[in-house]
């Protein structure tokens, strides 16, 4: 695993989107893995950048989100597949259509789970994943606890991550969905590589575990310590609780 620790996070977007412009550069047609929540919000600026600019093109690449609220209806502002169509897919020149979620909104959510986990299979998975960190660990929406060869299932929101992603709800914890589909870390790890960015003090803790702690069900984005292409983009701030700096 590679750390970098960078002085902004528009620092961070960049060193993202060089690996991804590297990929895209070489692999037109790549299987790219996208992350919601704020961290990787600059990288979109950033490709949206590139793209206008002409140094890179999305327009054979497929797409795979990470995870989904159970119980938002289509169209709810807060559901990751509105979050990255308005983020990222219509920003760029990426086709309708192939950016793929979890069908959250399925009556057999385990079927939907099986059905996601053979469409990222028969796509090859991820040629590059973009991760972000929950200040629990988690990565996708693997909450603490659960196996580390876990595959796309319906994982249970901790408590922490409700109250930290009520901000996106008015505040309100009741708003904040209780269940989710999210890829599994063995699912993750299909990536050839993984991007993860955090910044903010609020992420301090994780990545102190993620870097220097014991791989464990505890901190979930341990796991990527078992990866051979995974590099880690934070900020002084994300850092500050690193002994080993
Ligand atoms: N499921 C997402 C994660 O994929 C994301 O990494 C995390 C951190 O969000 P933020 O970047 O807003 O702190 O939020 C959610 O829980």
């Amino acid at each position: 695993m590679e750390l970098v620790i960078l002085d902004t996070a528009e620092a961070i977007a960049e060193r993202a989107a060089d690996k991804i412009e590297a990929l895209l550069t070489t692999k037109p047609d790549a299987v790219l893995g996208t992350a919601t929540g704020s961290s990787p919000l600059p990288l979109y600026d950033e490709l949206t950048r590139r793209c206008a600019a002409g140094r890179l093109s999305f327009a054979q690449v497929t797409g795979f989100m990470l995870d989904e609220y159970v119980g938002l209806p289509a169209g709810h502002p807060e559901r990751y597949a509105t979050f990255m169509e308005v983020n990222l897919r219509s920003r760029v020149d990426m086709r309708p259509g192939s950016l793929h979620g979890p069908d959250a909104l399925a009556e057999d959510l385990q079927a939907a789970c099986a059905q996601y986990e053979e469409d990222m299979a028969a796509a090859g998975y991820c040629d590059l994943q973009i991760l972000g960190i929950g200040s629990d660990g988690h990565i996708g929406f693997n909450e603490p606890g659960g196996p580390l060869d876990s595959r796309t299932h319906v994982d249970v929101l901790t408590e922490q991550t409700r109250r930290d992603n009520a901000r996106f709800f008015g505040g309100d914890i009741d708003a904040v969905p209780t269940h989710c589909i999210t890829q599994g870390l063995a699912t993750i790890m299909e990536a050839r590589s993984l991007v993860l960015i955090a910044t903010g003090e609020g992420k301090a803790k994780a990545v102190a575990q993620l870097v220097e702690g014991e791989v464990s069900t505890d901190w979930p984005a341990t796991v990527m310590q078992r990866h051979d292409d995974a590099l880690v983009l934070v900020d002084p701030a994300a850092a500050s609780l690193l002994t080993s700096r």
